[in-house]
């Protein structure tokens, strides 16, 4: 814990209050983790109006003459909601409701849901991360079903963080296995790194591919050639 943090004045810095309980918790909050349950009423306002003071204080020091260039005034504002309530969402804000059925037909046939798109930011330089990620899934008879839409909506919740892409598919695994509870899950992610493309390196063709196998997609061979294959025809 960071001296500021381990006491807090009543009227410190939101940020510094949301870290306070966070430390008191022992809880971690890396960029890629979400941290909503730490956020009381009204804080995300006050969290909105701290990051534009900060960003402030980027663009002058950036040299940008924000009161008289009429296309930078509200920068700052600009951006800092556009983390908040865009780009890293899913660190601030509760998993999305998700419904959850019981498997009544005891169904056991593998499912592919994709290509869900997937926007994220790289950890490392906050660039985008745009790309392509299929879930398969080879349901139990205890196994609970999710509609459809929610593996889009918690793939959304989970990669609107900054993160690295084998972390963001690990916790997406996580998360399914959880929620649903199958025999197997099988995760492919495919994208664009534009730390890579539009900087350093400035290699544009080349992208990431990985993928998490779990259960009996990693011992079942041909499952696994048939989920491969068949997101292969779709890409
Ligand atoms: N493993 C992994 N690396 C990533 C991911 N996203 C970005 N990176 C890489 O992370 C590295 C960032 O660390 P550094 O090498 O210290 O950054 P840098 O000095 O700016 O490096 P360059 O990008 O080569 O200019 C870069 O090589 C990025 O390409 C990801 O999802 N997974």
């Amino acid at each position: 814990m960071s001296e500021s943090d381990s006491t807090v004045p009543v009227k410190s810095p939101v940020s510094q209050r949301i870290r306070y309980r966070l430390h008191q918790a022992q809880r971690r909050f890396h960029a890629n983790d979400n941290i909503a349950d730490f956020i009381e009423d009204g804080e995300m306002a006050e969290l909105l109006d701290e990051v534009q003071e900060k960003m402030v204080g980027v663009l002058q020091s950036l040299v940008i003459d924000t009161d008289n260039d009429h296309n930078t005034q509200d920068t700052a504002r600009r951006v800092a909601k556009m983390y908040l309530n865009e780009v890293f969402r899913g660190r601030y804000v509760a998993q999305p409701a998700v419904t959850e059925f019981p498997n009544v037909e005891h169904l056991n046939e593998l499912m592919i849901v994709g290509p869900i798109t997937v926007r994220s930011a790289c950890s490392h330089h906050f660039c985008p991360i745009i790309g392509k990620l299929w879930i398969g899934i080879l349901p139990n008879q205890h196994s609970n079903l999710i509609g459809l839409s929610k593996y889009a909506r918690l793939a959304e919740w989970v990669m609107s963080r900054p993160q690295i892409q084998e972390e963001a598919v690990t916790q997406m695994a996580d998360l399914l296995q959880s929620k649903v509870n199958p025999d197997g899950l099988a995760i492919v992610m495919e994208a664009d790194h534009f730390c890579m493309h539009w900087r350093g390196v400035k290699d544009s063709d080349s992208k990431m591919i990985n993928s998490v196998m779990r259960g009996i997609f990693l011992k079942d061979t041909h499952l696994r050639l048939e989920f491969l294959s068949l997101i292969n025809n779709k890409r």
